[in-house]
């Protein structure tokens, strides 16, 4: 296995902490199997000394000890799934929250380039696997494979010739079940595909009904909906026969075993040279072995997806972490003389295609830079390497000669306030959305933030004013967010302030109010601004002009206008279109 194994870490901190418990299962796993060969041991007892010399001396006893050692089997049973689903619960603990100190860790380029939804699976699907594994499958095998052991070894015991026909027994067992296990699991897969198929199309079809209506695809929806329908009987029809068909020919297999045995052992024949009360014993034993056979296959079937499971959770365990050299913040924080210098800055999501190249830029303490080019041009990514959430590919990014890759996440709020065009919101009240919970933040600052975008009025219209749960997303519009998102990124008064495209979604009104607000955070803050549209950005001292992955033109608006033609066109084209 790897080397920096985290299910292995996992396993070993579990067990250490709770050894007791582990010594306690292993007890009881053994008394479990052993216990479940003692009521045949009674059972023939008491026809041999019982039932067939017709004595009815102690049989009332007899009889309590055979409900006894059933009532011991089920205590065993429960106990044992009990301290399984405990320990189980411990792994996919310690599991999961081994892993989320590593997401917290990983690179931000790893989420650039990887679904959420592989690492959603990660910490569901694979962390149960392993859970399973260590719960059902490789404790549930150990447990089978005693039983049939202690099966076959108790069947030896009453005569050799019966031993052989046990263990003759288990392969021709085992591959009847494998045969029919391997049909209904695909049949149940293939339904739980056309399943999935049939009410994504429904889920689908709402979604999209007026598309669909505007298109005129009613008959092509119909037609689909209708191949999946048979799609899905049809897997239906399968699961059921293989259902049905499964209990009665392992009842069957099994009557013809018993009719084997009570054939050989009969007085004419007395092949076995047995008891009556271990024929019944040996026929109670061999039917004990189907349902651990049943289980072993299934067993062995899991433990493959359990494999790549851990195989797969100890890969992301794997994945590089931010390797950040330890800073000195003392002179930036807290302080608004700071200045932002992007030095020949290269960056590359792909190995082979820069998105910025030789990027060189100083801002001042308190400047207003825009950045603007056209879409792709690499604006977005340039405000993520700026905040030292991506690494340059060559060159650095620093404030006041720190480079800002290297400070910490915790601390990042303290020196910038990004605001874009969403609003995430979290569960919590209205002053929590703005605070984030984090507990630096005073309920002083929160109202004084939300004050400063306007939004004082607005919240104490709400039920519990500032304490109102957000429960809808509905209790505030789009551009009422995009001041709760300023509010957001102001309330620890941070000296930089990123605003990526945050009016494009606005009517010019809700725009107007949000360019005020931000004329005046930019008295406190330096602002950097990335802005589709020249004519509805806030008053900058420099305008940055990107193309083609580099600094094209920089400048004052007004030398640009000048000296510019692309900034020139720009301006006038917009002002036929939206004046
Ligand atoms: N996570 C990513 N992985 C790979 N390539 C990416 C990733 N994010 C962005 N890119 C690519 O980098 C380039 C720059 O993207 P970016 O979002 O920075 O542009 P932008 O100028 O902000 O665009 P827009 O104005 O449309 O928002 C684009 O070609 C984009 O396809």
């Amino acid at each position: 296995m790897e080397k920096n194994s985290l299910v292995r870490e996992s396993i070993k901190s579990v067990i250490k902490k709770n050894f007791s418990i582990i010594l306690l299962m292993i007890f009881i796993i053994f008394a479990f199997v052993i216990s479940s060969l003692l009521p045949p041991q009674i059972l023939r007892y008491i026809i041999d000394n019982n039932l067939a010399p017709r004595n009815n001396e102690g049989l009332l006893l007899l009889a309590y000890l055979y409900m006894g050692a059933i009532f011991l089997i089920g205590l065993f049973d429960l106990a044992k799934e009990t301290l399984l689903t405990i320990i189980g619960q411990k792994i996919t603990k310690e599991v999961r929250m081994k892993m989320m100190e590593k997401l917290e860790k990983i690179n931000a380029m790893f989420f650039s380039k990887n679904e959420s939804g592989k690492i959603v699976s990660n910490f569901t699907n694979d962390v149960d696997a392993i859970n399973s594994m260590f719960t059902s499958v490789i404790i549930g095998m150990i447990i089978d494979c005693f039983k049939i052991i202690g099966v076959v070894v108790s069947i030896w015991l009453f005569s050799v010739k019966l031993g052989i026909i046990a263990v003759l027994l288990l392969p021709i067992i085992y591959y009847i079940t494998r045969f029919f296990q391997k049909r209904m699991l695909k049949a149940q897969i293939d339904n739980l595909v056309s399943v999935s198929k049939v009410n994504n199309h429904i889920s689908e079809s709402v979604k999209n009904i007026r598309m669909i209506k505007l298109f005129s695809k009613e008959s092509y929806m119909e037609s689909n909906y209708n191949e999946y329908l048979v799609d899905n009987y049809e897997t239906i029809e399968r699961v059921t026969f293989y259902d049905s068909i499964f209990s009665p020919i392992i009842l069957v297999i099994r009557s013809l075993i018993i009719a084997l045995i009570v054939i050989l052992s009969s007085e004419q024949l007395n092949f076995l040279g047995v008891s009556v009360g271990m024929i019944a014993a040996s026929i109670e034993l061999i039917s004990n072995l189907f349902t651990p056979i049943e289980n072993l296959g299934m067993e062995l079937q899991n433990i493959q997806q359990s494999i790549s499971g851990i195989y797969r959770v100890n890969e992301f365990y794997e994945i590089s972490e931010d390797a950040k050299d330890s800073v000195d913040l003392t002179n930036i924080l807290g302080s608004n003389n700071l200045s932002l210098s992007f030095n020949n800055v290269t960056f590359n999501y792909e190995d082979d295609k820069n998105v910025l190249e030789n990027i060189d830029f100083k801002i001042k303490p308190l400047e207003r830079i825009t950045f603007v080019g056209r879409t792709g041009v690499g604006k977005s990514t340039l405000f993520k390497l700026a905040m030292g959430l991506l690494k340059p590919s060559k060159g650095s990014i620093t404030i006041n000669g720190i480079n800002v890759y290297n400070i910490p996440n915790s601390e990042k709020r303290k020196i910038f306030g990004y605001v874009d065009q969403s609003f995430p919101m979290l569960s919590g009240t209205v002053a929590e959305q703005i605070s984030l919970k984090d507990n630096s933040v005073t309920f002083e600052q929160v109202k004084e933030s939300l004050d400063f975008v306007g939004l004082t009025d607005y919240i104490k219209t709400l039920e519990n004013g500032y304490n109102t749960e957000v429960k809808k997303d509905n209790l505030f519009s789009q551009g009422q967010k995009q001041l709760l998102a300023i509010a957001r990124a102001i309330v620890t008064n941070p000296p930089i302030l990123l605003l990526d495209e945050i009016t494009a979604s606005l009517d010019s009104i809700t725009e107007e109010k949000i360019i005020t607000v931000l004329q005046k955070a930019s008295q406190n803050h330096s602002i950097l601004t990335i802005s589709h549209r020249l004519s509805s950005m806030i008053s900058s001292d420099k305008i940055i002009i990107l193309e083609n992955g580099k600094i094209k033109n920089s400048g004052t608006p007004e030398t640009l206008l000048k000296s510019d033609d692309w900034y020139r066109n720009h301006i006038e084209l917009e002002k036929l279109t939206w004046n």
